[in-house]
């Protein structure tokens, strides 16, 4: 679905990601791991096209992405839920979700029906400002907004970042029901052990801009954990 081959990214002089591939295969979740401040977010964005790259290939599907302008790869299927969520606090839920209209395939101007199928909050709050929702339901509009374009691929970063625990829960179960229903492929940032091994079928660890381990969940043992995880 997603493989980076011999990725390099600096800022500035700073080399950041170093020589870096990894396969993300369809229909999976994959976790990207690893401590504060080892390249998970610069990865996310140098996938969306945020940031250039010196040197590599991302293969999605036919597609070498790294030839692509950033607003062509949302267009292709990509759904991006970014740190932080960057929900728009003074414009609507309905407001937040048009906004990931444009990049939609067939131009379409309606948000899908399955969206606040899939999250009610979204329906009922659809007049409210997105900066009165609580983390949990901005994370939702976070989701939905990357919904918005019908992605066959969803990157979320760290989406249970600052949010209550028993969201985190729900969070993890709505992740799985895409992937169930709408037969997504997810790349998910996460630092949470217990939530990557439950939502995460595959992880790829990260250690100071270098892929150290990826396998299925199952293999990430307690010295892989102990080695690149623990803080
Ligand atoms: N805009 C920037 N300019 C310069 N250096 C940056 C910039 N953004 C990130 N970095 C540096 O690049 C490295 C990787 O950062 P990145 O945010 O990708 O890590 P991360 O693994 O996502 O961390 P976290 O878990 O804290 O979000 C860090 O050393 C960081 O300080």
């Amino acid at each position: 679905m997603l493989q980076i081959d011999t990725l390099n990214q600096y800022y500035g002089e700073s080399h950041t990601l170093w020589d870096l591939s990894v396969t993300f295969p369809e229909g999976e979740c994959t976790c990207v791991m690893g401590r504060n401040g080892v390249g998970k977010t610069t990865l996310m964005d140098c996938i969306m096209g945020l940031r250039p790259l010196r040197s590599g290939a991302i293969q999605f599907q036919d597609h070498n992405l790294a030839r692509l302008p950033a607003e062509r790869r949302a267009g292709l299927g990509i759904g991006y839920v970014p740190q932080g969520r960057q929900i728009f606090p003074l414009l609507s839920v309905e407001e937040n979700l048009r906004i990931g209209l444009p990049a939609r395939a067939d131009r379409s101007r309606h948000i899908p029906d399955f969206i606040f199928e899939l999250f009610p909050v979204l329906d009922q709050m659809r007049g409210r400002r997105g900066g009165d929702l609580s983390g949990g339901q901005q994370q939702q509009l976070a989701i939905g907004r990357a919904l918005v374009i019908d992605p066959k691929l969803l990157i979320l970063d760290e989406p249970t970042e600052g949010i209550q625990p028993n969201i985190v829960h729900e969070i993890g179960d709505i992740i799985r029901r895409l992937m169930e229903q709408l037969g997504l492929t997810v790349i998910l940032v996460e630092q949470k052990l217990p939530f990557a091994r439950r939502v995460g079928d595959r992880f790829a660890i990260l250690d100071r801009g270098r892929l150290k381990a990826e396998g299925t969940m199952d293999a990430l043992g307690d010295e892989l954990v102990r080695e690149y995880l623990t803080v």
